[in-house]
């Protein structure tokens, strides 16, 4: 279960970047397209966010379609926005890698599922369950944090399912923001956060840079994508709220 609801307010652009500006475009430079593939598309659809939690398999290929490759810097989606969205996708990158090492080393085979993992990890008492102390980076707690992060994505990908010409993106990924992950980040963090949603492109200039087609077929993928991310989301906070482990410091 998520937290309550913490204030949820409309959007107000910080004062350490331009606002967006009145036709939805930012200053500054533009996006580039073509930075998610179409096979890119196809993962992010089908990237095994299907219920069956092949994780290592699904999951992290998911996002590395978001963030691109790390060794192709250029191509990462959320760098085509600006430099400014370096601190979120490097955390991003950071919280993948930490679950692929898992994957590859030793005890690679307890990590095949999520399932798996969390067992394997709470029976050998290699979770940090109540402060942060010698497993400060577990499987369990880095998946937490990406599951979190993909609540924000559903509800952004509902709002610009939804969202029509005028809509702006910078709205509609802050509000999906307050309403998920921003309740588990502090302030300084939160404000950051606010911050580099301004610099985002209008929904034009967005739906052009995921490189899906018009419109019309941006919307339809997000109509395939957002139930199989509802799912995943699902079944992964019931096992988590299960095991006790959604407040993982
Ligand atoms: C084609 C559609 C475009 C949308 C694509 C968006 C894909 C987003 C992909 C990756 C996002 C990066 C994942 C970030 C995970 C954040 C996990 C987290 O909460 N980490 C915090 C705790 O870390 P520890 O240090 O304690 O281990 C950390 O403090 C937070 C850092 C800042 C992260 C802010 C996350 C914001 C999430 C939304 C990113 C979307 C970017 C907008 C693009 C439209």
């Amino acid at each position: 279960m998520e937290a309550p609801n913490r204030g949820r307010r409309t959007l107000r652009c910080g004062n350490a970047v331009p606002p967006v500006a009145q036709d939805g475009e930012p200053p500054g430079p533009k996006a580039r397209p073509a930075d998610l593939e179409p096979q890119q598309c196809r993962q992010v659809k089908g990237c095994g966010w299907t219920g069956g939690l092949d994780w290592p398999s699904g999951v992290p290929v998911g996002w590395q379609a978001f963030l691109g490759r790390q060794e192709y810097s250029e191509q990462r989606l959320l760098n085509s926005f600006g430099n400014v969205f370096t601190f979120i996708s490097r955390d991003g990158f950071n919280k993948i890698q930490i679950l692929v090492n898992f994957l590859n080393g030793e005890n690679g085979s307890h990590y095949v599922t999520i399932q798996s993992m969390v067992k394997y990890e709470l029976d050998n008492q290699l979770v940090d369950l109540d402060k942060r102390g010698s497993h400060p980076e577990s499987g369990s707690r880095t998946l937490l944090h990406l599951h979190r992060t993909l609540r924000w994505l559903e509800l952004f990908f509902e709002r610009l399912r939804t969202s029509t010409e005028d809509s702006k993106t910078s709205v509609m990924c802050t509000d999906a923001y307050i309403e998920s992950l921003s309740q588990h980040h502090p302030l300084g963090i939160q404000t950051a956060v606010r911050n580099t949603f301004c610099d985002l492109p209008g929904r034009p200039t967005f739906f052009e840079v995921m490189n899906v087609g018009g419109a019309e077929k941006v919307v339809d993928m997000l109509g395939d994508a957002v139930p199989m991310i509802s799912k995943v989301y699902q079944i992964t906070e019931d096992l988590y709220a299960q095991n006790n482990l959604l407040a993982l410091p």
